[in-house]
């Protein structure tokens, strides 16, 4: 049995359409209400959790597949599954963000950022040799500046509204972001096969909808 962990939200329903375009059985997660785990016809079980939870099931060796953001992937402190493939969708970027003012402002101080992805903002600023003050908040990161318990923000941005909404810019691009699948070492070790059958699958699926 195959057991795969499926971050919930945003990129739930694109991750499961994509899983039943490349032919594996997803009626039990189409027709399913409030359950986390589900076991398709395929013997495949599927469970359902926050992004930091995908990672934290797979790095217990509790499922052998994860599919979460490369957000995720690049703040969480585990590094030791393989990242087999990208999915292509969920797409969007991690960005420094602020008041257009932020960008000539002189600081005779350390500045605060603003970040969920506390990880990613350190690493970012340590890469420019910036020492800053990371903030972390849970969720409405643009609150950072809005409110003033910060000067910038990290955080993802997609269509960029919600920063145009608050008054705020990109101030950097700091990386990509997409869906990516990672798997578990020992799994791959043991499970070959049937996971480099679903990696075959998806590719041919993935492939297809790049060149439509
Ligand atoms: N505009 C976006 N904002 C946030 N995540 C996005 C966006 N577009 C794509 N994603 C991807 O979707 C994944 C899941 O995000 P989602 O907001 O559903 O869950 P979450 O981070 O647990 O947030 P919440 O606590 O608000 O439910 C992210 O990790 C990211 O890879
Ligand atoms: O560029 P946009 O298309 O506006 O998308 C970006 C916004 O979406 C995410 O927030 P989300 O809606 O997940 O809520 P949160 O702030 O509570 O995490 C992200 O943190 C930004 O706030």
């Amino acid at each position: 049995m195959i057991k795969i962990a499926i971050t919930k939200g945003r990129i739930e329903k694109q991750v499961c359409k994509l899983l039943s375009e490349a032919g594996f059985d997803m009626e039990p997660i189409f027709n399913k209400n409030r359950e986390l785990l589900i076991e398709t016809k395929d013997g495949i079980s599927m469970i359902f959790g926050k992004p930091n939870d995908v990672v934290t099931f797979l790095e217990h060796g509790i499922v052998d597949i994860g599919f979460v953001g490369k957000d995720t992937l690049d703040d969480v402190d585990f590094e030791d599954y393989y990242e087999l493939l990208d999915l292509e969708i969920g797409k969007c970027y991690f960005a420094v963000a602020a008041y257009p003012e932020y960008r000539d402002k002189v600081f005779n101080r350390r500045k605060k950022i603003a970040s969920k992805y506390t990880n990613v903002a350190k690493k970012y600023f340590a890469s420019k040799q910036e020492d800053v003050e990371i903030i972390k908040l849970e969720g409405s990161v643009e609150l950072g500046p809005v409110t003033g318990i910060s000067d910038a923000i990290v955080d993802i941005v997609e269509t960029g509204s919600t920063l145009k909404a608050n008054g705020l810019e990109v101030i950097e691009k700091v990386s990509d972001i997409s869906t990516r699948m990672i798997v578990n070492k020992v799994a791959f070790k043991f499970k070959k096969d049937e996971i480099m059958n679903i990696v075959n699958q998806l590719e041919k699926v993935i492939g297809g909808n790049q060149n439509a």
